[in-house]
């Protein structure tokens, strides 16, 4: 059947060229629009599969304000987009579109992005009726299974937060017939680590008296609405609402997803979520959580038997290691990945979310951010962990053999391909491979990549035959693939078959909160391995290390609180040393302190850089003058914490 598209343009010729390109492709055009107001009048009556929007509409509402509509309502859209400022762009990407097509356009360029959006629509619409099945059957398990009421509900609670993210949770009866037992929250403290608390909790933390508390807390119309509440309508509420309010201050929260959850015989309970984030909610969240409405309400049982438990005399912290292990070991499938900022947590959330699909997952970051130590966790935590997970570091390569690291190659393929070779993806059958670093990929290889990756088939090469692999992928890069795109660097089309369910790592400078706990961590790993277990770090250096911008991120931190392990004689580091940009030094220690091999490797390196321009391969370039292959160069710059960042302040 022909695809139903709008058009939300005001150009008019623009939007006529459009919709004659489109029929030409064998579209159904089912309307052209000027405006916010028109569109939404033609969405109603045609309920249109896709809308090519332009930003820039007649009237006051903008196409930004169209794209929020239409998310809401789960119509997959593309931005038809002139030059726009950054400003208008990054708030236009925050609507996640399909796309953007930039004019004028080019015919070719139209139907592969309308392709890819269809394609990338049907894939969010897949992957997200797989992972609610996958919750609805684990609210089930969670229900059935023997244990104490109240630890269900905690376990419920979990499981709930990478649909409908949270900081506080509060699920209430508020017809249970003493206050005590009316309900239980959690608090997130961590991935896995949550608070939970009673009404004496409530008490002791907000500092209010029971008698108060009973009052606020009485029944109200509120706790029987489902809907979203974000920043403003939020403090509105807040305004009319002392419960809310007492929450809001209390632990800092911006915006709330009530959830009425019906039960026959009575007035049912409620499930509130909220957040710190101001516009964390939307209408994914709220139809989601009318569809687990029926699964929720099996909650009941639990809730009234968690009643009957008596109060925590004190608060009480759950913590425990996180439940997503890789199966037949006890191990973690986090392990090593430390920290408790929210960024951190949101990302985890995203992780846990995606791993046990089957979808691409392209992971950004700045360099050194843990994109690798992602991608592991995401191969663990999947159904395919008992297989292989391949890394390929796309920058390492040279050119000329990425083809045949990837695909393999027959015998004779070419000079020098004296044996048969398999290729990377044919190792990873049944598995999953990591292609870091995706922005370096040549064009070339980038079509190659395209086609495995729709036909689920390689082609070694010099040879005959196509061969069926059956591999998930995922790819990992630190540059702005967008902007690769619009440079002509990177395909358009594989960019988005690579960005199906992106992943951004924050930076460490974004998250500098986790700076204590990443710091003890590499310490105590450290001083072991050197053999002076139980050393510290000193308040004044902790705060040294939260000062620095750290451009290599928790790499560069590693190195740092290595060298210092190194260097501290006693057992606290008093001060730090940071090697940073063009070799200059914050010391706070004596100058004439020893270098480790490593960091006169790394002064050596920059050093090199620095009179080349920052050029690493080809003539000229530093790898030239210190006569090693550019591919050991970059490992080598890897290892040592050396980035993009360290070279633009060459
Ligand atoms: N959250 C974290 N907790 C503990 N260690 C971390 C964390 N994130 C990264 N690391 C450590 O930092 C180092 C760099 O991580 P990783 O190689 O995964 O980064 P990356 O983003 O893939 O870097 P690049 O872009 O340079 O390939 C590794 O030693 C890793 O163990």
């Amino acid at each position: 059947m022909e695809k139903k598209i709008l058009i939300v343009e005001d150009e008019f010729i623009i939007a006529d060229d459009l919709s004659f390109m489109l029929k030409h492709a064998g579209y159904h055009v089912c309307g052209i629009a000027d405006s916010f107001d028109e569109a939404v009048g033609m969405i109603k009556k045609f309920q249109p599969e896709l809308v090519l929007l332009d930003i820039h509409l007649k009237g006051k509402l903008t196409g930004i304000d169209l794209a929020r509509h239409l998310g809401e309502l789960d119509i997959a859209f593309v931005y038809l987009s002139a030059n726009s400022n950054q400003k208008i762009l990054e708030e236009a990407k925050s609507t996640n579109p399909y796309g953007f097509m930039v004019k004028p356009f080019r015919e070719k360029d139209v139907l592969v992005s309308l392709e890819i959006a269809g394609y990338l629509h049907e894939q969010n619409a897949l992957a997200r009726r797989n992972s609610e099945l996958l919750l609805e059957g684990a609210l089930v398990d969670i229900v059935n299974e023997n244990g104490p009421a109240e630890q269900k509900l905690l376990k419920s609670a979990k499981l709930l937060q990478s649909h409908i993210p949270y900081d506080y949770l509060a699920i209430g009866m508020k017809n249970a017939d003493d206050l005590a037992n009316r309900g239980r929250s959690f608090l997130r403290l961590g991935f896995n680590e949550y608070q939970i608390i009673g009404i004496d909790d409530l008490i002791t933390v907000a500092g209010t008296r029971r008698q108060e508390l009973m009052k606020i807390m009485e029944p109200s119309q509120a706790d029987q609405i489902t809907a979203i509440f974000n920043g403003l309508s939020f403090r509105e509420l807040c305004s009319k609402d002392p419960e809310k309010a007492l929450i809001a201050k209390t632990f800092g929260v911006n915006a709330n997803l009530n959830a009425h959850v019906p039960v026959q015989g009575h007035n049912g309970f409620t499930i509130s979520f909220y957040s710190r984030k101001d516009d964390t909610y939307n209408n994914r969240h709220l139809s989601l959580i009318k569809r687990l409405q029926r699964k929720l309400s099996l909650l009941e049982d639990c809730f009234r038997q968690a009643r009957d438990i008596p109060e925590p005399a004190i608060t009480r912290q759950i913590t425990e290691a996180p439940t997503l292990t890789s199966k037949g070991s006890s191990k973690p499938a986090f392990d090593g990945i430390i920290g408790t900022s929210h960024l951190l947590l949101t990302a985890l959330d995203h992780l846990t979310l995606v791993a046990p699909m089957d979808t691409s997952v392209l992971i950004l970051g700045e360099s050194g951010t843990g994109k690798e130590r992602f991608a592991k966790s995401i191969h663990a935590f999947s159904s395919r962990r008992n297989k292989a997970l391949v890394t390929v570091n796309c920058a390492a390569l040279p050119a000329h053999l990425i083809e045949s690291e990837l695909f393999g190659h027959e015998k004779g393929a070419f000079t020098g391909a004296v044996d048969r070779r398999i290729g990377k993806f044919e190792q990873a059958d049944g598995g999953t491979i990591f292609l870091d670093e995706i922005g370096e990929l040549p064009l070339e290889s980038q079509s190659k990549l395209l086609r495995v990756l729709q036909e689920k088939e390689i082609e070694r090469l010099g040879g005959r035959n196509t061969i069926k692999v059956d591999v998930r992928v995922i790819a990992a890069t630190n540059c702005n693939l967008e902007k690769d795109v619009a440079a002509g660097k990177f395909r358009l089309d594989l960019y988005y078959r690579l960005n199906i369910f992106p992943i951004t790592l924050p930076s460490l400078r974004d998250r500098k909160e986790d700076i204590p706990e990443l710091a003890a961590h590499f310490i105590s790993k450290f001083s072991e391995r050197v053999g002076k277990p139980g050393m510290s770090i000193s308040p004044q250096a902790l705060t040294d290390l939260r000062n620095y911008d750290w451009p290599g991120n928790v790499r560069e931190l590693e190195h740092v609180v290595e060298r210092n392990v190194l260097l501290t004689k006693g057992n606290v580091i008093e001060q730090v040393s940071i090697v940073n940009a063009g070799n200059k030094t914050i010391e706070r220690v004596e100058e004439t302190r020893m270098k480790s091999i490593d960091d006169n490797e790394r002064e050596y390196i920059l050093r090199i850089l620095k009179q080349c321009n920052g050029r690493i391969s080809g003539p000229g370039g530093a790898a030239e003058i210190m006569k090693i292959p550019s591919t050991t160069l970059n490992s080598k710059m890897k290892r040592l914490g050396i980035t993009r960042h360290h070279m633009n302040g060459l």
